[in-house]
């Protein structure tokens, strides 16, 4: 539970931070307005850490390049036509936006940016009341005129206006409820989640770039699976991902899963969990949690039912990789995101014919091979895709793929072995030693080559010396 007064201490010391107050002071030296806005605010009364500086004020771009130059090493202004100077203060970026008085510049129509006046209409215009909160500084006063603060002491995402108007006005908002609610671990209030509904194919007009942008950032927040399922319940999904409804069809009968819908919701969830287990404080892996996401979509097409009543989803591997491609082209993802996800959808069965002792050295070698730089991530996505509810099956499971990663170790340490030669070649040792072909070399040879075992790299002239010495030892 949010605790408010802790909150505003905490926003409180952010505020008088070098960087916001050295802003601050400028603005205030100058006769304008400013307060911090959006994120940094929201997060700054959660305790979240918050790497933005966005601010807001009344000064037109002009002004504030003006009063933010002299207290910044750099400057840009890449989006002075919405209003935004970017600058660096104190080693940090800090973004300063003048007052806006137009809908946001969504998607859906061409922007037309109109400055304003004051700090209430700019926050009317956002997307959450959570994110429509401002600090003025430097005299922190909180304005809130749409009752974040109540929302997020609830944890519920509602928009300032009428959810359908703001929809209307910005499709995106829509994925961004999604976003932030797998951000934030908040709830959708119902009137927002109803408009989501209602509005979702606006979403044809946002961009295949601006809804990929959105999706990565769901599947890099703390609980993306709460995302999904917003963004799948409210048919926002049909929209631009329809491989992953579609899997809610498909009951699992053979495994006694829910279905592959729920399933594929699970693995997510413990990729996710495998994702900190082995790599503790490493960023959100998108690629892990995408393949993870996707690596069944090849299900619904292939599924059979056998004589006997049994059902098969022969090849689902190849024909969901195939069809992820697809989609992933579509989204506009790159060809790294692409690769990498259909080699993991590609190779997530192989293990499933594995039982312990099976595989020959040279499958696990091919494993290896076939995966590639995928291989950590195919370990993982492979340990997360058992979900069976059969604590037996899963342990035996678990001990399977344990089986493969130390065969996997053990195999890589052996070929570094075996890679390891001598400085001295058997011709060279005849060489120097004045010798034919004989037993004699293979013996000098192994000698060398338990030395380089025993003292690693000698160089070329230690190694001469030293096979000398042995050499004359032996005579
Ligand atoms: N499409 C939009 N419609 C309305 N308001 C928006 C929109 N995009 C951004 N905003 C406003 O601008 C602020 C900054 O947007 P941004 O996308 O950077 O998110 P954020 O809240 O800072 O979260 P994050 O820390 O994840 O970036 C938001 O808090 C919100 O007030």
């Amino acid at each position: 539970m949010l605790n408010m007064a802790e909150g505003i201490a905490r926003l409180s010391a952010l505020a008088q931070s070098p960087v916001i107050s050295t802003v601050a002071d400028a603005f205030a030296a100058a006769g304008f307005d400013l307060a911090i806005v959006g994120g940094p605010v929201r997060d700054g009364l959660l305790g979240r850490s918050t790497h933005d500086f966005d601010f807001t004020t009344n000064a037109r771009p002009d002004d504030i390049l003006r009063i933010v130059t002299p207290v910044s090493t750099a400057q840009w202004d890449i989006g002075r036509e919405f209003g935004t100077i970017g600058a660096r203060v104190r080693g940090e970026q800090v973004e300063i936006t003048t007052y806006r008085a137009d809908s946001y510049d969504g998607a859906t129509r061409k922007p037309t940016v109109e400055f304003g006046d004051t700090l209430e209409a700019d926050l009317a215009r956002r997307d959450f009341t959570v994110n429509a909160m401002a600090l003025r500084v430097p005299s922190l006063t909180l304005v809130d005129p749409s009752g974040g603060v109540e929302d997020l002491i609830a944890g519920v995402l509602r928009t300032p206006i009428d959810p359908a108007v703001s929809f209307g006005d910005d499709a995106l908002r829509m994925l961004r409820a999604a976003r932030f609610s797998a951000q934030l671990g908040f709830e959708i209030e119902e009137k927002t989640s109803v408009a989501m509904h209602e509005l979702r194919e606006t979403l044809g007009i946002v961009s295949a770039e601006r809804v990929q942008s959105e999706l990565v950032r769901l599947l890099a927040a703390d609980d993306p699976v709460r995302g999904l399922r917003t963004l799948v319940d409210t048919d926002l999904m049909a929209q631009f991902l329809p491989e992953i409804p579609a899997l809610r069809l498909e009951i699992d009968e053979h495994h006694h899963h829910k279905d592959v819908y729920e399933h594929s919701l699970t693995v997510v969830r413990q990729a996710i969990e495998l994702e900190h287990e082995r790599h503790p404080g490493a960023a959100p892996d998108v690629s892990l949690r995408l393949a993870a996401l996707l690596h069944d979509i090849g299900k619904p097409a292939t599924r059979r039912l056998e004589p006997g009543g049994a059902v098969t989803f022969h090849h689902h591997d190849v024909k969901g990789a195939r069809m992820a491609r697809k989609r992933l082209k579509e989204l506009k993802f790159d060809s790294a995101t692409i690769a990498s996800v259909t080699t993991l959808i590609e190779l997530h069965l192989r293990f499933f014919g594995y039982a312990e002792g099976t595989w020959t050295d040279s499958a696990v070698r091919r494993y290896v091979r076939d995966a590639g730089d995928e291989l950590e991530r195919l370990h993982i996505l492979t340990r997360a895709d058992v979900t069976t509810r059969n604590k037996r099956k899963a342990t035996r499971l678990r001990n399977a793929y344990n089986d493969i990663e130390d065969r996997i170790t053990a195999l890589r340490e052996q070929e570094q072995l075996d890679a390891i030669r001598p400085e001295i070649d058997g011709n060279r040792i005849q060489e120097i030693l004045g010798l034919g072909p004989g037993r004699e070399v293979g013996e000098a040879y192994r000698f060398l080559l338990e030395l380089r075992l025993d003292e690693g790299v000698l160089g070329d002239e230690e190694a001469e010396a030293r096979l000398r010495a042995w050499w004359a030892s032996r005579r």
